[in-house]
């Protein structure tokens, strides 16, 4: 069971990565599926962040060194959208931007599990996935797949998080009904968030995004910096369920509970454990 003091304790550095991100408004490249890229810019633009969604080869070069963070979700990849992927990537690597890997649906084909294996050779700062796409990637094995949808619960996946952490450098976040988050030895589990979040599409996807804006605010914290992206969009959720009489509704109210999140809100309802 979470201790109080352990959640307060991650309570103020949550609080801090939000405003922090409303203040300085990180700039965010999104190379990102087509299902995602409304609710990523929007899920970004409510936090304070500055989404951009730009993914043709040829304005990487010059726009790129602009970012504070970038993006990269293969949701739905085709072949001639990888050379961005990893030309966006391995720039951000080389100029020491952060960047977030989403591996989204990784076990759908052999393309899509060796493209992502690629991606992580180009050195994420974090790899966030569902438990089903976690697993794949560790393992390096597609398993059975359901698509986008998990079919694992996250902590079905802490010790594939670990061995991915351990192996690529990442941190490694693993969303669910507890998110997961680990550098390979510690293991923090998350535990804000609402059930009907898995009835809209593409909120995992804007939660990678959300976690490029907190490290592009604490690059020394990786870990922390991804605590508090989850943290803070499973209170958004929380809150917008509250409001909502649906999947639909809540897309709304979890727009507009994430913008409107003040320190009593997160204080309140942060609750972060150490798992391991
Ligand atoms: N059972 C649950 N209880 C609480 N929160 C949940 C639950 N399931 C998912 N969430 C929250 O929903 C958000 C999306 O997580 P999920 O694991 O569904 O992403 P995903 O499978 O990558 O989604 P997508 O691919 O559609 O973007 C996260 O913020 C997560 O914490
Ligand atoms: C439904 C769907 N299919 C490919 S990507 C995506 C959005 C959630 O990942
Ligand atoms: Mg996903």
């Amino acid at each position: 069971m979470e201790s109080k003091s352990e959640s307060s304790e991650w309570g103020s550095g949550v609080w801090a990565h939000l405003t922090t991100v409303r203040q300085r408004s990180p700039l965010v490249q999104c190379i990102t599926n087509f299902v995602s890229m409304d609710l990523v810019a929007n899920t970004l633009l409510s936090a304070g962040a500055s989404p951009a969604m730009v993914h043709s080869v040829v304005e990487i070069p010059d726009f790129t060194p602009h970012i504070h963070a970038l993006c990269v979700n293969v949701g739905t990849l085709t072949p001639d959208w990888l050379p961005s992927m990893k030309s966006a990537a391995e720039l951000a690597s080389k100029l020491g931007k952060p960047w977030v890997l989403d591996p989204a649906a990784v076990s759908c084909s052999g393309f899509r599990l060796k493209s992502c294996l690629e991606l992580v050779e180009l050195k994420p700062t974090v790899i966030k996935g569902n438990g089903s796409e976690i697993i794949a990637l560790s393992s390096a094995s597609p398993g059975q797949t359901r698509g986008a949808d998990s079919s694992h619960e996250s902590t079905d996946a802490i010790e594939a998080a670990k061995s991915l952490a351990f192996s690529s450098g990442a941190i490694v976040a693993v969303s669910g009904a507890v998110d997961i988050v680990t550098d390979g030895k510690r293991v923090i589990g998350v535990h804000n968030g609402t059930k009907m979040m898995q009835k809209i599409t593409a909120t995992g996807c804007s939660l990678a995004g959300l976690i490029a804006a907190f490290l592009a605010v604490d690059q020394l914290q990786p870990l922390e910096a991804t605590v508090s992206a989850m943290s803070v969009f499973g209170i958004a959720g929380e809150l917008g369920e509250a409001m909502s009489k649906g999947p639909a509704s809540l897309r709304m109210h979890l727009i507009d509970s994430l913008y409107g999140l003040d320190e009593t809100m997160v204080l309140s309802r942060v609750n972060i454990t150490r798992l391991g």
